[in-house]
């Protein structure tokens, strides 16, 4: 038997055993100070049984192919995404336990409040998503937070400050947390870059405030 089915043969017992849970946040999460007021919060093996939750979501999630603005045009981003906004039923009970947990965790800040789910599903080592700063918190100087959970297989998710500097790589993937706080969304990029390396298929859930447009 190899490790990856062994992986899915306890996620699927762990389902009939109640369903995918959630490991505690506080202590076990590592905060890493970045430049200028950027932080990032590490919580490796928050979610298990992730391989479950990936094997749902890839089913029943309505993925569309994303366009994203660059400059003054509109391109394909390749990769599948599914958006759901304020109010919006999550498509998995354990999605919503998730964005209670880090609402419990961080306080509940004014303004950063994680409402909308983001879902990108990057199906080989091709699928990626380019330096950018997400929109919430990239024009204005107001602080704010993107918390991503990782589920299926490991992606690099890169940082670094914006223009250009030194990389700084953190794999992300299995039911990893990676929240990026403060200044992180204008004072550095990150992204998904292409791997040429033979990757299995990856979906992260991004949890952002409500930012009207
Ligand atoms: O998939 C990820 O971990 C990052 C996605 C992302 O940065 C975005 O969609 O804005
Ligand atoms: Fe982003």
């Amino acid at each position: 038997m190899d490790l990856q089915y062994q992986g899915s043969l306890f996620d699927t017992l762990d389902l009939l055993d109640g369903g995918p849970g959630l490991q505690p946040l506080g202590d076990a999460v590592e905060r890493i100070t970045l430049s200028q007021g950027a932080w990032l919060d590490l919580r490796p093996g928050w979610l298990d049984d992730s391989d479950a939750v990936f094997e749902q979501l890839a089913l029943h999630v309505p993925w569309v192919a994303d366009r994203r603005e660059m400059y003054d045009r509109v391109v394909d981003v390749p990769r599948l995404v599914s958006r759901y906004g304020r109010g919006d039923e999550l498509p998995l009970p354990i999605l919503t336990e998730a964005r209670e947990a880090l609402n419990d965790h961080y306080g509940r800040p004014p303004r950063q409040v994680f409402e909308t789910a983001g879902l990108c599903f990057y199906r080989t080592g091709d699928d990626s998503v380019a330096w950018h700063g997400d929109r919430v918190g990239r024009t204005l100087h107001q602080d704010t937070m993107v918390a991503i959970l990782s589920v299926g297989a490991e992606r690099t998710l890169s940082v670094r400050r914006k223009g250009g500097g030194a990389v700084m790589r953190f794999p992300v993937g299995h039911g990893d947390l990676i929240v990026m706080g403060g200044s992180c969304q204008r004072t550095h990029e990150h992204a998904i870059l292409k791997t040429k390396r033979a990757v299995g298929p990856r979906i992260s859930v991004q949890f952002r405030p409500y930012w009207p447009r």
